[in-house]
């Protein structure tokens, strides 16, 4: 059996009843068994960032302890979004969910399309302020040439301010 990692994910919905689909993820994520819930941020609701033309998001972040590799994490995580609705119109566009895997340990992942800390993490507002809610000592790895460095949850949210 694999040994236990802590994970945070970031969840965000602007389509429908969007708490409601918040609500939903969370208790089906809780329910795969190789996954515990331990912290749920409070909901945020936060300006759409990037295709700006949608309406506003409703996100939290979720603390996770887990034996399942970020791969199969992130499978769980597309096999969630798919059931609640989640049509995959335009990229950047509204969605009724989605899920991003924010931090896996400590670790630095950037092969296919599994990137972790999530590449945009450190200039979103709406990732980094529910994160530091619960999690403010979470530490983001980065990279500088060939070397892995960390930074921390609050420290990210420092230098956005
Ligand atoms: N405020 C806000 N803007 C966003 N733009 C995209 S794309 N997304 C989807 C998450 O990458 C969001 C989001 O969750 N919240």
């Amino acid at each position: 059996h694999n040994r236990l990692n802590r994970a945070f994910l970031g969840l965000g919905s602007n389509i429908g009843d969007r708490k409601y689909t918040l609500g939903r993820a969370v208790h089906l994520i809780h329910q795969v068994t190789e996954i515990e819930v331990l912290q749920s941020s409070s909901l945020y609701e936060t300006d759409p960032v990037g295709y700006t033309e949608q309406d506003v998001f409703l996100n939290i972040a979720i603390e996770i302890e887990t034996s399942l590799p970020p791969e199969e994490l992130l499978t769980h995580m597309q096999r969630i979004e798919t059931l609640l609705g989640r049509t995959r119109m335009i990229r950047w566009g509204p969605r009724t969910l989605d899920i991003d895997i924010l931090l896996y340990g400590h670790e630095y992942i950037h092969h296919g399309d599994l990137q972790v800390p999530h590449p945009r993490m450190m200039e979103r507002a709406f990732v980094l302020v529910p994160l530091a809610e619960i999690a403010p000592e979470a530490p983001i790895a980065y990279k500088t040439g060939e070397e892995v460095r960390y930074t921390s949850v609050e420290d990210a949210l420092e230098k956005l301010e």
